[in-house]
């Protein structure tokens, strides 16, 4: 049976939803357990001097609902009661909260924790699956989500209840293993002399894979931004965009499979993040799923466990959602980071 692990109360109703990005901020209220969460307008975090300032005036002045907790998603460390948000100007404290906006119970989740959340309960129209493995096993899943930085999560099914596993798997080594690799690696851009996943699997990552393809090649890089190479990539205009695509995919593949194999995520690796969803025709491409299953002496399990990339546009909350409504089902951790009246 599934059980409630700390014997918190669930939180609520109606229950404020939100997922605080480093540009974006999206919001809904969950009136109950049987209602679709009411979504409001996503809103950019720089448009709003303060969260609260932000709720208030998106949400609650938008609706005659008053939400009564909040449950709040956010990139970054939650230490203490004050939490500064990273990639953002906003810190979120949960007892002016309280105090200011009407709510007696706050709850602040890291932001992969809440991806991890919706893993666990994605409809087949909310996600692309990426090669053919079946998907068979209620088993443990992994989140990676490449978009500002590389954020990745476990979710671990033990005792009918699903456990989200926050950590910092994005900042795991990532070594050359092919020719080429060995070529491109050198004039990779490196944080204090290694090259750790993000810096390969993030919007810059991706920038930074082009500029080092064009460097082994002796080339002028023409290419902007992520989205500049993404897109050339895609519409095959431009070869050097084309194969850090698809080296991007190939060391996407080999880091979710590295995640697999920790995890042991018989129920599947699920990509996440603003790019994945930008490069699906290139993760159809063989790259990733031979770089994913390239793990002797594993490749017989590599090729059992399904890959997805996440295409719910509004995952985070989704997961949030579920957790709102049956905590039960959930281990989530909230030990010092559940603020009441
Ligand atoms: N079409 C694209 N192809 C490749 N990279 C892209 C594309 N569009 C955006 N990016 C990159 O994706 C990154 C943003 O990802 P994402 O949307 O996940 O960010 P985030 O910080 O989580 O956003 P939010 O603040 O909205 O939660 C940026 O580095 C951006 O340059």
């Amino acid at each position: 049976m599934p059980r409630n692990f700390d014997n918190d109360p669930p939180l609520p109703f109606p229950i404020l939803i939100g997922d605080i990005g480093g540009t974006n901020a999206r919001f809904s209220i969950l009136v109950d357990v049987y209602a679709e969460p009411r979504e409001f307008p996503i809103v950019q975090t720089a448009a709003f001097k303060t969260i609260d300032d932000a709720i208030q005036q998106s949400v609650l002045d938008k609706t005659s609902i008053q939400p009564r907790s909040a449950i709040l998603a956010i990139a970054g460390p939650i230490n203490g009661d004050e939490i500064p948000l990273t990639n953002c100007h906003w810190v979120v404290r949960p007892r002016h909260m309280i105090a200011n906006l009407g709510l007696e119970d706050v709850l602040v989740v890291n932001d992969f924790e809440a991806q991890a959340l919706a893993i666990a309960s994605l409809a087949d129209e909310h996600r692309e699956q990426i090669g053919s493995a079946a998907d068979t096993l209620l088993a443990s899943r992994v989140v990676l989500g490449p978009g500002t930085g590389l954020g990745v999560a476990g979710l671990v099914h033990a005792q009918h209840t699903w456990f989200p596993v926050p950590g910092e798997g994005g900042h795991v080594d990532i070594g050359p293993r092919t020719e080429r690799d060995f070529e491109i690696f050198p004039h990779l851009d490196k944080i204090e002399d290694r090259v750790s996943a993000e810096e390969v699997l993030s919007g810059r990552g991706l920038l930074n894979i082009y500029h080092a393809v064009c460097k082994a090649d002796g080339k002028k890089p023409k290419l902007k931004t992520p989205a500049d190479v993404s897109t050339a990539a895609l519409s095959g205009d431009d070869d050097l965009a084309v194969e850090a695509v698809s080296l991007f995919a190939t060391y996407l593949g080999r880091v979710a499979g590295d995640v697999a194999l920790i995890f042991m995520a018989r129920g599947g690796v699920y990509l996440s993040g603003g790019i994945s969803q930008k490069i699906i025709p290139a993760l159809h491409k063989p790259e990733f799923r031979a770089a994913f299953e390239d793990k002797a002496p594993h490749t017989q399990l590599m090729r059992s466990i399904p890959t997805y990339v996440v295409t719910h546009p509004l995952a985070a909350l989704a997961g949030l959602a579920a957790y709102a409504r049956t905590p039960s089902s959930f281990g989530l951790a909230t030990e010092g980071r559940r603020w009441r009246h």
